[in-house]
């Protein structure tokens, strides 16, 4: 009688750690860290995920362990660069996410992270190309704006570029946005949906207030658009030297990520994120990359939205965009191609 229970209880487990077909391998890259833990614990809720892959240099078999105990029906493994961790965590990953890397102290931009960042998301990208080329790839290490032609460029290099795959996650900044103007107008948060496009740092941020279906004072556009643009600062100098944005960017990720296997795994049409990715939206003006929004199918990006009706101060911030995001975008191939 005992053995029988303890039979079935023992293929219960088994079962409800096993793989669905339409649910994916998805891994995260840098899962021990302040983004790592709570984005891996938000998607372990996910039904779209049958096997959460959590790699990191320190600590995930803890992690892993942690969460294993949720019962939701993924199943969790740990990985450190031992014995082929790497490897192991990407073989057969379908999404890779990326917040591996130094966060900002008060006083840095983004680009003061280049140096140390940009070789840990080259490296990852490698490990990518080689063990799973067809991943969709996440990027979430700042500075986004050159993190992501790093990934590119990794990947041209190997053979496997598919610019459809590769992704700069950006939803942080309509997360923001969202919550700031639903604070100013005093309305519901679903009633303040913002387009931001552009990129992930200062200046480069493009709040599109004017398409919000809201009206505003010139100073409440001023006030927003900096807040929006200079949001990570807040946190960042709240920290106080800890770090910079965990728990909201985290929330923002697994919005992402969900949309991702929304389109890609469930086969759901008309999902539209903002993202930054390989575009043609200003190419004339030589921006290779750049964040819109984004409708997401089967194999990643689907259909580019274009910017629509700006008005002339939106222009002006635009303008100032771009020069910034060229020499961003530049910094991260160059480093990638540099002889
Ligand atoms: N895209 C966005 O909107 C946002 C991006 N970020 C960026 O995300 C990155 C991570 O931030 P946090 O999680 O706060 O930093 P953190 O320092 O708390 O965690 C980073 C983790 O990466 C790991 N790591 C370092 N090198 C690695 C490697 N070679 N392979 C695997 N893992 C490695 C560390 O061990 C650590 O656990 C930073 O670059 C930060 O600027 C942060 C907030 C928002
Ligand atoms: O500000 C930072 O360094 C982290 C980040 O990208 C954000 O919070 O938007």
């Amino acid at each position: 009688m005992f053995a029988t229970r303890q039979i079935s209880s023992i293929a219960k487990r088994a079962f409800s750690t096993s793989a669905s077909s339409n649910a994916a391998k998805v891994a995260v890259l840098g899962a021990a860290g302040g983004i790592g833990q709570p984005l891996s614990l938000l998607l372990k809720q996910s039904s779209l995920i049958s096997h959460l892959s959590l790699y990191d240099i320190v600590n995930t078999p803890g992690v892993a362990a942690d969460l294993s105990h949720i019962n939701t029906d993924s199943k969790v493994t740990g990985h450190t660069p031992d014995n082929n961790g790497l490897k192991e965590a990407l073989t057969g990953c379908e999404v890779v996410v990326i917040p591996a890397g130094v966060p900002r102290k008060p006083g840095m931009t983004r680009d003061d992270l280049f140096n140390t960042n940009a070789s840990i998301v080259r490296d990852l990208a490698q490990a990518c190309a080689e063990h799973c080329p067809k991943a969709h790839v996440l990027v979430i290490a700042n500075p986004v704006n050159s993190t992501v032609p790093i990934v590119a460029e990794v990947f041209k290099k190997a053979g496997v570029f598919d610019p459809k795959r590769i992704f700069g996650v950006t939803t942080l900044d309509v997360v923001r946005a969202s919550r700031f103007v639903a604070e100013v107008k005093k309305v519901p948060t679903d009633q303040a949906k913002i387009t931001v496009i552009g990129g992930h740092s200062g200046v480069t941020i493009v709040p599109l207030l004017s398409q919000s279906g809201h009206s505003f004072t010139e100073e409440e556009v001023k006030a927003l658009t900096h807040r929006i643009q200079f949001g990570g600062d807040e946190v960042v100098k709240a920290k106080n030297g800890a770090g910079s944005a965990t728990l909201s960017m985290a929330f923002a990720g697994a919005r992402f990520t969900n949309s991702l296997l929304e389109a890609t795994v469930a086969g759901k049409k008309g999902i539209v994120e903002p993202t930054f990715v390989k575009s043609d939206v200003f190419a004339k003006e030589g921006v290779e990359y750049f964040a819109t929004n984004v409708e997401l199918g089967p194999n990643g990006v689907e259909k580019i939205h274009p910017v629509g009706n700006v008005n002339e101060y939106e222009k002006g911030l635009i303008s100032a965009a771009i020069p910034e995001l060229k020499g961003n975008i530049a910094k991260g191939q160059s480093f990638i191609n540099k002889a």
